[in-house]
């Protein structure tokens, strides 16, 4: 079975128990992983990504056990972008886009032609072509968020998971990563956790998380997921379509 799923995980943090029995086959396109602060969203991601052990439970890639590959063939399969994107000393942000091709090229191979062209178009598709001479620590937040972004893009790997790319970013580059994962869903499977209802709704599956369970998946246009969305987010939220597009407001009333 190809793909990336998540079968009975439960995970427990210090006392706590933040994911409880979730099962998930994650749909090829695009998925954005929705939910209340602490509902787990990040947890799921962390797991899906092999960078968190479940207590019980396993995520299975390609159908054998995250744990049964390597973790260089898991680096090269699954690209990932943390919430906390960090510093990276005094690398240029070149130098840190050219970090991603690490697990395909592993650490004595000298980079190829294919490889620059990748980190030229993973700059340009994050847009940070301007400060790619920079080191990332003069950056600003939302600079540094694109450079960490063009990393993650540089791996090429077919599961791209982004936990809060649009942290930092302004409206207009909101809207440009949506496009871009809307092109990139045509080849690679992408996840990313979202707190922006309106751009997870551009998604093409949402997953609804509330306390460490998964309350739906489905289409991110389907009725009973926005019904899902709505119990979890209560009267604070109003779903609304806009043309051939739905929006969620904040709703004050
Ligand atoms: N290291 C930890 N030790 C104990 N509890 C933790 C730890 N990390 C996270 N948690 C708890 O696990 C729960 C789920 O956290 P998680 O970060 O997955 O939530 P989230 O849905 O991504 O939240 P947010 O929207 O606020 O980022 C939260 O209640 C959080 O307090």
């Amino acid at each position: 079975m190809s793909g990336l799923h998540a079968e009975r995980l439960t995970v427990q943090l210090g006392k706590a128990t933040v994911l409880h029995d979730v099962t998930l086959a994650v749909p090829s396109g695009w998925t954005a992983i929705v939910g209340p602060n602490g509902a787990g969203k990040s947890t799921l991601l962390r797991c899906l990504a092999g960078l968190l052990t479940p207590r019980s439970g396993e995520v299975r890639l390609d159908g054998r056990p995250l744990a049964r590959h390597t973790p260089r063939e898991r680096a090269q399969r699954i690209a990932w972008l943390a919430q906390q994107g960090e510093a990276t000393g005094e690398l240029s942000s070149r130098e840190v886009v050219q970090l991603g091709r690490l697990p395909q090229l592993g650490l004595f191979a000298e980079p190829g032609p294919r490889d620059h062209a990748i980190v030229q178009q993973a700059m340009a598709d994050a847009e940070c072509e301007a400060w790619a001479e920079r080191r990332l620590h003069e950056l600003s937040g939302g600079e540094r968020q694109r450079v960490l972004l063009a990393r993650a893009l540089a791996v090429d790997a077919p599961f791209l998971l982004l936990d809060e790319p649009t942290t930092h970013l302004d409206p207009p580059h909101q809207v440009a990563l949506v496009r871009l994962f809307q092109r990139l869903a045509r080849e690679r499977t992408v996840v990313s956790v979202l707190h922006d209802l309106s751009l997870a709704l551009q998604a093409d599956h949402l997953v609804v998380m509330q306390a460490g369970r998964v309350r739906a998946v489905g289409p991110a246009g389907d009725d009973e997921v926005h019904a899902r969305l709505q119990e979890v987010f209560g009267h604070a939220l109003r779903i609304e379509r806009i043309g051939e597009r739905f929006v969620a407001i904040p709703y004050l009333d």
